[in-house]
Parts: structure tokens; sequence; C-alpha cells
């Protein structure tokens, strides 16, 4: 069984279809305005109509409200929310659809009270923590940090790249990898070059 991969950021639906074709398990699609990857509600519509069966359409948010995201919920199809900024767990669940939490990394994070907050999210996004900087950061954390073995399903974040895929499965053995900024060309577009290596350095770990 292969490492999940998640791309996010998508902004394009050429840059999507190309992540599926080349096998991703996921997209992900920005609601979160200062970002350079954003897409409003109607290229995210666009984007996730033409996403096929068993690939997850994820909305990412940092600290949005409640209306936010039940505006995207009701107008996008949408599979999975991810919350990567300081939601606490009540606010997550209360939407009734799966969610993953991201978690910004530092030595000292304790990833057990983590899960025990966000017990019933389907996986924890471990990213790098930069201080003003929710996410997106092309930088990687020390994989060290990650526990070998954990409650939770983990998706590995942060400066991941055709170059580093591999190695990082073989580190940290997650659920997942996450990637944006790792397979652009520029910020917020894709190279359909970089998607297609980083989903055969995944494969080649099968
Ligand atoms: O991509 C963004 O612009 C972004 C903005 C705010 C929060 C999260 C964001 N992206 C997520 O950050 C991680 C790591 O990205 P990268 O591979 O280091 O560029 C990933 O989960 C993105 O989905």
């Amino acid at each position: 069984m292969r490492t999940r991969v998640k791309i996010c950021g998508l902004t394009r639906i050429e840059d999507a279809l190309q992540a599926v074709n080349s096998g991703a398990d996921a997209i992900g699609l920005v609601f979160y305005e200062p970002s350079p990857r954003y897409v409003d509600i109607a290229k995210a519509r666009e984007i996730a109509a033409q996403i096929p069966a068993f690939v997850t359409v994820t909305a990412l948010f940092v600290n949005p409200s409640k209306e936010q995201v039940e505006q995207v919920l009701s107008e996008v199809r949408i599979d999975l929310l991810q919350f990567h900024g300081q939601e606490p767990g009540e606010f997550c669940r209360q939407f009734g659809r799966n969610y993953i939490k991201a978690v910004p990394m530092r030595e000292e994070t304790d990833l057990v009270q983590i899960a025990a907050e966000f017990h019933d999210c389907s996986g924890l996004l471990l990213d790098t923590y930069k201080p003003g900087v929710p996410g997106g950061t092309g930088e990687t954390f020390n994989w060290q940090w990650i526990p070998q073995t954990f409650a939770k399903p983990i998706i590995l974040a942060g400066g991941l790249t055709p170059e580093n895929a591999g190695q990082a499965i073989e580190a940290v053995h997650p659920w997942a990898l996450d990637v944006s900024g790792g397979v652009e060309a520029s910020k917020g577009i894709k190279s359909a070059e970089k998607i297609s290596r980083f989903m055969q350095e995944v494969m080649r770990r099968v």
C-alpha cells in the first residue's frame, strides 16, 4: 500500500487534472484570501466539478468564520475540511464533516495532547512552524520530532518536493504527504513535470 498524496493550492483546472491523472489521492482548494493560491467559490466550483469519484476534494481554511465554511460547503463539492489556523476542536467538528487539522511543528509540540483535542479528526497534518505564516512556507521541519507510531494518521507537509518525497516516506512512514509549493512553476501555478515526478517518487516506495 503506497503513501497517499494530496496536492494542495490548485487554482487552475488543468493543474487539478494533471494531479488526478498523475495519481494524486486528494486535491486542495485554498479558501484563505491572503494566499497566492486563494480560489473564490466560482473557481472552486469549476475545479471541483472536474474531479472524478474517489479523489478527495479538500477545502483549506485558516481561522474561518462558521458562515464562510457553511457557504463553501453549500456551494462546492467538498469531501474533506482542512483547518490550518488556531481553530479549536469544537469549531472543527460543528460541520459534521470529515476534517484534518494542521499542526505547526516545534520541538516541544505535544502531539498526544493535540490528538486528544482533535480526537475525531481524520488525520493530523504536520506542517512547518513559521511565526506569522500559517502554511505554504515551502520549508521542512525536523522530521525526528514525529513519533514513529501514533494514534492518528500523520499527513506530512512543509517543504516537500520531488527531491525529498522519497526520503520523507522512508524517514517518517506517514499516512500521506501534502505538497503545494514543491510542485509549482510559480506561486499558484503548478508544474506538470514536478507533479508527475513527485508522484513517481512516491510510487517507487510501494
Ligand atoms: O498554500 C498556502 O498558501 C497556504 C496558506 C495558508 C495555510 C496553508 C497553506 N498551504 C498548506 O501548507 C502546507 C505546506 O505547503 P508547502 O508544500 O510547504 O508549500 C500544505 O498543507 C499546504 O496545503
